[in-house]
């Protein structure tokens, strides 16, 4: 189904083409308060039935109420509380529950409205609700729009490791009004950041370049906003459809991802380190094993830290408050990553910015000292 022409001049689509699923991203401002006229065309009947969180229903739900009123769309809501702890088996429990009795059929939409938790979670409900139905994924943070939202990993995490529980269910729909990022707080938008840099860091050298020039504006410039966004949008749907279900390709968008969920396992998912500062973090740690396995030069590991750092960002260990356990624990901890093969980790290291690859033999003595020094470098700051 298409969607509706543009009435703003300045929403762009970028297609994720996946034969028979094919789904559009719309990127824009303002898409929120249009969002019954961009969903009305993917609904059997009219009525959607949203999931969200606290926070974000007190500043979005009103207005997406209105849209879909406008419509004739009747809206469902459920609030759940915000944060990481909401991605488990409680309120996912509760999330489906809510819809079966709430009637959502077969043919309805759930629409995930909200970050990066709220649309994994969300997602995941609509996967297993009544063997799979529709979603609509309204991306209210900067990681969900340029991320999380787009190429349908949808999932809870496990006392045992983040993300460990899931489904591969690409949404009908995408609307990223990147206007609401106006509202974010600096650190949440900053989080973000880290998944729009590790776009450049893994695949475009140029995408970092123009970041390095124009990331300290994105807060303040909804143009360049929007090119970000959208540049990370085509770069993820690009490599979505190659490689859906992450077979080979597709693990390079998790770059400093296995370093992350560790410290986030290390950190109890707690906000002592958010997602896009642990991406962040790992990042630039892999950068370090791929310079001191020879992959690269050093330049390159201190180009990146340089970048994060004139951001304000998180780029090293010893900007994570509170304990960490030892590299060991931390290694150990890795073990539970989804790219584990025959019980042999593998990374996304780079021969440079802009050139990771799937690495199933990195160093692990290299990547032990490069903890090692790290959580050193913590006790001496
Ligand atoms: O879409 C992907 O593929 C990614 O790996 C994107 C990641 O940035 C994202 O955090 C993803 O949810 C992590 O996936 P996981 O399979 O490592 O849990």
């Amino acid at each position: 189904m298409n969607a509706p022409p543009d009435t703003a001049a300045d929403v762009r689509t970028v297609t994720v083409d996946l034969p028979g699923r094919a789904y559009p991203i719309r990127i824009g401002a303002g898409l929120i308060a249009r969002a019954g006229a961009e969903i009305a065309p993917f609904l059997a009947r009219r009525r959607v039935f949203v999931l969200t969180d606290e926070t974000v229903a007190g500043h979005h739900l009103e207005t997406f109420r209105a849209a879909c009123a406008a419509e004739d769309i009747a809206v469902e809501a459920l609030a759940l509380p915000a944060g990481e702890a909401t991605k488990g088996w409680p309120q996912l429990q509760r999330a489906v529950e809510w819809l079966l009795e709430a009637r959502a059929e077969r043919r309805d939409l759930v629409v995930a409205l909200g970050g990066g938790v709220i649309g994994d979670l969300a997602g995941f409900a609509a996967a297993i609700l009544r063997r799979g139905v529709g979603f609509v994924q309204v991306p209210t943070t900067l990681l969900a729009q340029v991320d999380s939202s787009v190429g349908g990993k949808t999932g809870i995490n496990s006392p045992r490791g983040k993300n460990l529980i899931g489904a591969f269910h690409q949404p009908r729909l995408v609307l990223a009004d990147v206007a609401v990022l106006e509202t974010l707080a600096a650190r949440d938008f900053l989080a973000g950041y880290g998944e729009v840099v590790k776009y450049g860091l893994l695949g475009d050298a140029d995408f970092f370049a123009w970041l390095e020039q124009a990331g300290p504006t994105l807060a303040g410039d909804r143009d360049a906003r929007l090119r970000a966004v959208e540049h990370s949008c085509r770069m993820k749907a690009g490599i979505v459809l190659r490689d859906e279900t992450e077979q080979g390709e597709r693990a390079l968008l998790n770059l400093g991802h296995t370093f992350c969920h560790a410290l986030e396992a290390a950190t109890g998912y707690s906000d002592r380190l958010l997602h896009g500062e642990g991406v962040a973090v790992g990042c630039a740690l892999a950068f370090e094993v791929s310079a001191r396995m020879g992959l690269c030069s050093q330049e390159e590991p201190s180009r990146v830290r340089a970048h994060l750092r004139a951001m304000g960002m998180k780029t090293d260990l010893a900007d994570i408050p509170g304990d960490l356990p030892d590299a060991d624990a931390l290694l150990e901890l890795m073990a539970q990553d989804k790219k584990v093969q025959d019980g042999r980790l593998t990374f996304i290291l780079a021969r440079g910015i802009g050139r990771a690859f799937v690495a199933g033999d990195a160093d692990l003595d290299v990547v032990r000292g490069v903890l090692r020094d790290a959580l050193a470098q913590r006790k001496r700051a």
